[in-house]
């Protein structure tokens, strides 16, 4: 494998994005993150923050690491170095339960259990507001309902899960991370199996969630949606963070070919439009 050398001096993420203007103190700070599965060591070096009002946008190649460091942020996979915060305390000293008020983790892949309805599937997100000797409340069903509204998953709340397309299913894991109303949100390819209709429409409601003051960080492969949305893009390589900063700035035609080993050029136009040019047939970059 190529090992990918970190940029120097990558812009600072404060000067990014659609996003409010001066950053609020993070929620989440990663710093040099190491993580070993198997034997191996999968992530070398990673950096990255979460603040309230902004959206990250983690991308780069398969098998990069980007889902390795976005569940270790999460605290679901243990670091072998470096350093996770959350509010400025190791996710070691962080209970589980304190950890499921901080952050919501929407998977790439998730678990479908037989026998469970939709309803019952993001009452369980919410589980973390609810506690264990409490039932759901008027406010719990009521909470069930809104992120099924704004996640555009309401016609599936009497749906079984395992019944559920690719597409339906990515809405109603959103549902269950909106629902745990969390201040951050941490999205790993939700959008994978969207159409081009339930993309934008998700595109706007994270623009949103964003505007509303979550902290937002998102896996994604498609780098147009990233450069419209995102604030700051993470991009990862070979297990290491190699640039941080605005898309505009990270996402140039030289990294692209650097990292991704593609001929593209990001455009951009005065509507908000993004559109990723890439030259399909030609030969990848050596
Ligand atoms: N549990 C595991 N056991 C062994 N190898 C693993 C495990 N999890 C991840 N890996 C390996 O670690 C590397 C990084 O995986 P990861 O899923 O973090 O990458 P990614 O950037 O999210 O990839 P993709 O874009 O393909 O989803 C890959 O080579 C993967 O095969």
């Amino acid at each position: 494998m190529s090992a990918v050398p970190p940029d120097a001096g990558t812009p600072s993420p404060s000067t990014a994005g659609p996003g409010p203007g001066p950053a609020a103190a993070p929620l989440l700070e990663v710093r040099d993150l190491r993580v070993r599965i198997g034997g191996r060591e999968i992530v070398h070096a990673a950096d990255l923050t979460a603040t309230p009002g902004r959206l990250v946008a983690v991308v780069g190649p398969n098998g990069a690491g980007k889902s390795t460091l976005v569940r270790t942020a999460a605290g679901l996979q243990r670091a072998a170095g470096g350093e996770v915060h959350w509010e400025g305390t190791d996710v070691r000293q962080v209970s589980g339960r304190h950890l499921a008020r901080l952050r919501a983790f929407v998977p790439q892949r998730a678990r479908v259990p037989d026998g469970i309805d939709v309803r019952e599937a993001v009452m369980i997100g919410r589980s973390p507001r609810i506690g264990g000797l409490r039932r759901p409340g008027r406010a719990d069903r009521d909470a069930v309902e809104d992120a099924l509204r704004r996640a555009s998953a309401l016609e599936l709340v009497d749906r079984q899960l395992s019944t559920l397309s690719g597409g339906e299913l990515q809405r109603v894991q959103l549902a269950v991370g909106l629902a745990q109303g969390a201040p951050v949100l941490i999205a790993d390819e939700p959008t994978s199996a969207l159409d081009l209709g339930a993309t934008a429409t998700f595109a706007q409601l994270l623009r949103r969630l964003a505007g509303d003051g979550l902290a937002i960080v998102l896996v994604v492969h498609d780098l147009a949606l990233a450069a419209a949305i995102a604030d700051e893009v993470v991009v990862m390589a070979d297990g290491r963070t190699v640039a941080t900063g605005p898309p505009s700035t990270v996402l140039d035609r030289e990294r692209l070919a650097r990292i991704w080993r593609v001929d593209a050029a990001l455009r951009t136009d005065d509507e908000g439009r993004t559109a990723l040019d890439v030259a399909w047939l030609a030969p990848p970059a050596a």
